[in-house]
């Protein structure tokens, strides 16, 4: 299967995978751009669904409970995290647009244990991974230790010229603690736009082993194997993942070839 999946760049949606385009259980990802005004509803029985405000503003409806105003980004990279509002499954999901804006719906199975809520930029866990070279801002969205049934999300800026999920790391194999199986999705931005990035899924026997030259609102789908991103010179990445499995903790494995890395002083 071929795992990169090209933006329709003038469509709408942006991007949808499903369970069913991916051939997977359990992880979706739909990106849409909206004019001001404009609204996307989303609803799909059974899945809880994490919304994020890439860019813009805009208001979001969750059954009877509505946020307005939300999103302070004019673009994903700008230095700051966006907003979100989780929703459980069986409930409509409207998004309308207060400014031209880019929204992200993430979804996952849930057996609706958690109610509606909106997650703020000044929740979220910002962190430096990695050093030189393989230095990347991360911002946890939705993070394991944040109410949710199975979804998992969480975004990542690579600046120009380096590297991310990085060194190699998988998380295919059903071993807690040393490993969680998840699926994931990777919707990738580039900045100027006309960029482009690499990246790589390949598992242990090479039965999956595919390089991806990836542009602006690609996303790369990830069923299994390790999946590091590769940044040329002049060009900044940011992607959104989107992480989902049996279980619901991200415990991965680093490919031993490549985890020197990581001890280099
Ligand atoms: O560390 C990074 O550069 C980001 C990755 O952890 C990314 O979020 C991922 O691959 C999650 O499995």
């Amino acid at each position: 299967m071929n795992l990169l999946v090209k933006a329709d760049q003038a469509g709408k949606p942006l991007v949808d995978v499903t369970p069913a385009s991916a051939g997977w259980t359990h992880v979706g990802f739909r990106a849409v751009r909206l004019a001001a005004q404009e609204r996307e509803v989303w609803q799909q029985p059974g899945r809880e669904c994490c919304v994020v405000i890439l860019a813009g503003k805009a208001s979001v409806k969750v059954g009877e409970q509505e946020w307005t105003h939300l999103g302070e980004r004019q673009s994903v990279f700008d230095d700051m995290a966006p907003y979100a509002v989780y929703a459980p499954p069986g409930v409509a999901v409207e998004v309308t647009a207060e400014s031209n804006a880019e929204v992200a719906f993430c979804s996952a199975p849930s057996a609706g244990n958690h109610p509606a809520r909106l997650i703020t930029p000044d929740s979220m866990q910002r962190s430096v991974r990695g050093k030189e070279a393989n230095t990347r801002y991360v911002t946890d969205i939705l993070p394991q230790t944040a109410p949710a049934d199975c979804l998992l999300v969480v975004e990542v800026r690579t600046p120009s010229g380096h590297s991310s999920s990085y060194p190699p790391h998988k998380h295919d194999r059903d071993a807690l603690p040393e490993e969680s199986v998840l699926e994931e999705t990777y919707y990738h931005r580039l900045n100027p736009a006309q960029g482009f990035a690499f990246q790589r899924v390949y598992t242990d026997d090479r039965r999956i082993d595919q390089s991806m030259a990836v542009e602006d609102h690609d996303v790369v789908m990830v069923p299994e194997g390790y999946h590091p991103v590769s940044v040329p010179y002049g060009y900044e990445s940011y992607y959104l993942n989107v992480m989902a499995g049996p279980k619901r903790e991200w415990c991965f494995k680093n490919d031993p070839a490549h985890e020197w890395i990581i001890a280099k002083p």
